[in-house]
């Protein structure tokens, strides 16, 4: 499933510093299941210490975690919406992307240069804020005559255009189509979500934020509830680029104390990659046998089939029955057999819902 979150910001905030710890990582990442990737594509493994569990109980050779597509896009400047600067270029790679995620720099530095002369995330979001809501009023407003007269000629349902003008009205706030989404304004103000969806604008993309921050900042604990109620109600992260960057570079234990020392429990990169897991709407479900211990990735709400057709589409095409067990279950009876000794072990049909950290063994006719 190749998902991919844009990394967007103003110049010269520390995207391609977190974009190049982001490469980084999936070059040293052990198990890199993808032979050729575009070089503005960065393939983050999930982190997932279930793997290594499973891959000692079931002797497997390798582990195979989930990954995290992330693209790097250029700087966007006031007036993008206009084609100032990259402009279009830029707007065209955001609309590729399902999700995005806003990189904002929040490290005072004077030797790096802010391109509005001063650190102030709060204007710096505002900017790229409201470079997306123009981007969208303007596919809007180019939809709407259209619409009305499909309305008129009954070749379009009413919701559909009820919804555009609506969006019109939320983005004329200079609020984010998601935002409105998430706070239930959108429903009230007439606003059908599927139909939204269907749009493809910019500002209906799930968002993460990033504040690229130094030690201070890092430690100061008031200053990130400042910046997670700027972000609200999307996630906000604090990392410092430059400290993930080298932090890459070291083997995991030294890397592993390295954190320990800055009084970090997990890495920046990490706690990205399982956000924008999360953000993308997507969970895993596991395998394991002699030969690999892998987190495969599914839509959360996939049907077994479904999973099944992530390892192969014959697969869901001639499904029969799942065979599944929880991975506590199986941790706590310590091996498949025992687990089904005690009636732990499933058998689910066409219609099961997976869970995340189901074990997995699929039957099928080919
Ligand atoms: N947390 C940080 N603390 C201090 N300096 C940082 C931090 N993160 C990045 N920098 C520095 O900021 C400068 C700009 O970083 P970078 O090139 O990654 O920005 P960018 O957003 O990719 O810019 P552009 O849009 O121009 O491509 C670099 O000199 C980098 O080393
Ligand atoms: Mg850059």
């Amino acid at each position: 499933m190749a998902l991919t979150i844009g990394i967007v910001g103003l110049p010269n905030v520390g995207k391609s510093t977190l974009f190049n710890a982001l490469t980084r990582a999936t070059v040293l990442a052990a198990n890199y299941p993808f032979a050729t990737i575009e070089p503005n594509v960065g393939v983050v493994p999930l982190p997932d210490e279930r793997l290594g569990r499973l891959a000692e109980l079931f002797h497997s050779e390798r582990e195979v975690p989930a990954t995290v597509s992330f693209v790097d896009i250029a700087g966007i400047v006031r007036g993008a919406s206009e084609g100032e600067g990259l402009g279009n270029q830029f707007l065209a790679n955001i609309r590729e992307a399902d999700a995005i995620c806003m990189v904002t720099r929040a490290f005072e530095d004077p030797d790096v240069v802010h391109v509005d002369g001063e650190v102030d995330p709060a204007s710096d979001i505002e900017t790229i804020v409201t470079e997306l809501v123009l981007a969208d009023i303007q596919t809007l407003e180019k939809a709407v005559p259209r619409l009305e007269k499909e309305v008129r000629g009954r070749k379009t349902d009413p919701v559909v255009l009820e919804t555009a003008k609506a969006a019109l009205a939320i983005l004329g706030e200079g609020t984010m189509l998601s935002a409105a989404v998430a706070s239930g304004a959108a429903e009230k103000m007439g606003v059908d979500e599927g139909t939204l969806r269907s749009f493809q604008l910019m500002t209906t993309k799930p968002v993460i934020y990033v504040f690229n921050m130094d030690d201070a900042g890092l430690a100061d604990e008031a200053r990130q509830a400042e910046l997670r109620a700027m972000a609200a109600p999307a996630e906000a992260i604090f990392l410092d680029a430059q400290f993930e960057a080298e932090l890459v570079e070291l083997d995991p234990e030294e890397a592993a104390e390295m954190l320990h020392e800055n009084g970090q429990e997990e890495s920046g990169l990490d706690k990205l990659a399982r956000v924008g897991f999360d953000t993308l709407g997507l969970q895993t479900y596991l395998t394991a046998g002699p030969k690999e211990a892998r987190a495969w990735t599914i839509r959360k709400g996939a049907t077994a089939p479904q999973a099944a057709g992530v390892i192969h589409t014959d697969f869901e095409r001639g499904f029969i029955k799942a065979e599944i067990v929880s991975f506590d279950d199986l941790m706590e009876y310590g091996s498949v057999a025992e687990a089904r000794a005690a009636g732990r072990v499933r058998m689910e049909g066409k219609d099961y819902i997976m869970a995340d950290g189901d074990v997995v063994e699929f039957r099928f006719n080919v």
